[in-house]
């Protein structure tokens, strides 16, 4: 229920945020609010962009060239480090990219190099770009804005979502989608690597040209995805297996038990994430809307039942339980919203059509509280739930040795 868009939201904006705590001055209480007050969704803006450039980005209008390459078109979007923008890459017969350019500041800049470090060696594993993440095109520091020139890419599956007025995605192409996302993410794993940060957001489509049919149940035009293939994007919390592990990682409403309760978490965080986004795909809406740690397990044993006694024995978090539950009052105003508003699992399950059996199956076990029980990717790619896309489908044909 609590929605500030101020407060931080992924990892690297937690781990920002911390850092910009200790100094407590007036001028960094200032950042934090630029920093965090970020909209949640990107908006293409044509024309000039019109910041000021003391806010940490360059000052740059349509029209200008970076390196004496790259032409700046139009505005992609914005996240909390800098600009996205669509460019020209001269050198490349005027072939498209989209260009990060990362705010002049040194906390940032930093944040750029670990990226990079990750799409480098994406770069290295994945010479073909056969695993479905964005691929880094080529980086320079242009007066001190660190600049990621990527593959041009469409909508994210968040953007898709919010302009088909969150009307569900269809169970074919939430299928071919979570494939996708099974495949990239295993493909991280293998390579020592956890996401941390994966959300619809951060899900875009190659190209998001859709048809229009007309719903006669619903009495309005849905729109529908030409093609399916996605790119993961964004891997500035992206975590080697041998590095640091924060405490605190992931967008909140995918945060993982094992995070919140701070049990130490593994790849399998990942697979927490990619649940809560197809059930968000199959529903139009997100499965925990909170940033309230209490509410936010309030939510999960409604979803999923009670939490188990070993994560509740280990965590340091006992001020969420009170004699080994959690301490939650179903009849208060928070309780009873969380009883009216969220659907326990296994209800879904009721319905008669056997792919929505298997598409459930998935998720409880993709939402299941126990990391050390969850399903791994490789094996999540191997589920019944996929079986239809079979051969004939490109992404199959290049994952099916997995499944052997
Ligand atoms: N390769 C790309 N092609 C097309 N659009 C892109 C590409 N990469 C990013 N974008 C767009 O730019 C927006 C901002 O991207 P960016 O990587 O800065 O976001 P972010 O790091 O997730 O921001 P935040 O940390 O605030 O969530 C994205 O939401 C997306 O819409």
């Amino acid at each position: 229920m609590v929605t500030s868009s101020k407060m931080p939201q992924t990892s690297t904006q937690i781990q920002v945020y911390s850092e910009l705590c200790i100094g407590e001055t007036a001028e960094e209480q200032t950042l934090m609010e630029g920093v965090f007050s970020a909209p949640r969704s990107s908006s293409e803006e044509p024309g000039k962009n019109e910041k000021a450039p003391d806010d940490g980005h360059l000052a740059y209008q349509n029209g200008d060239v970076l390196q004496e390459r790259y032409e700046v078109i139009s505005l992609l979007g914005e996240g909390t480090f800098g600009k996205v923008v669509r460019c020209v890459d001269r050198r490349r017969a005027g072939a498209r990219v989209a260009l990060k350019i990362i705010k002049n500041m040194e906390k940032y800049r930093q944040a750029a190099k670990l990226e990079i470090n990750v799409l480098e060696k994406i770069n290295e594993k994945d010479p073909h770009n056969k695993h479905q993440c964005v691929q880094m095109l080529d980086w320079f520091d242009y007066h001190g804005h660190v600049c990621i020139s990527m593959e041009l890419l469409a909508l994210s599956t968040f953007d898709f979502l919010k302009e088909n007025n969150f009307l569900p995605y269809c169970m074919d192409h939430i299928r071919q989608m979570a494939y996708q996302i099974c495949f990239a993410v295993n493909f991280l794993h293998i390579n020592k690597l956890t996401h941390t940060d994966l959300k619809p957001e951060n899900i875009l489509f190659v190209n998001s040209d859709y048809t229009i049919t007309y719903n006669a149940e619903k009495k309005r035009d849905e729109r529908k995805v030409k093609d399916t293939t996605v790119r993961l994007v964004v891997f500035g919390s992206a975590t080697f297996d041998h590095e640091h592990h924060s405490t605190i990682i992931s967008t909140h409403h995918y945060r993982a038990p094992e995070v919140i309760l701070e049990l130490g978490w593994s790849h399998l965080c990942d697979v927490w994430s990619i649940g809560c986004i197809l059930f968000e795909y199959y529903e139009g809406f997100t499965l925990y809307q909170t940033h309230d740690n209490q509410e936010h397990l309030a939510m999960m044993e409604r979803v999923r039942g009670p939490l188990p006694s070993t994560m509740i024995c280990k965590t340091r978090k006992q001020k969420y339980f009170h004699c080994r539950r959690l301490d939650w009052n179903d009849s208060s105003k928070a309780g009873r919203y969380v009883k009216d508003h969220i659907k326990p699992l296994w209800r879904y399950r009721l319905s008669e059509a056997k792919e929505h059996h298997q598409f459930f199956d998935l998720l409880e076990k993709m939402l299941e509280y126990e990391p050390s029980k969850r399903l791994s990717l490789s094996s999540a790619l191997c589920h019944t739930f996929f079986l239809p896309l079979r051969r004939g489908s490109k992404a199959w044909e290049s994952t099916r040795n997995i499944c052997r």
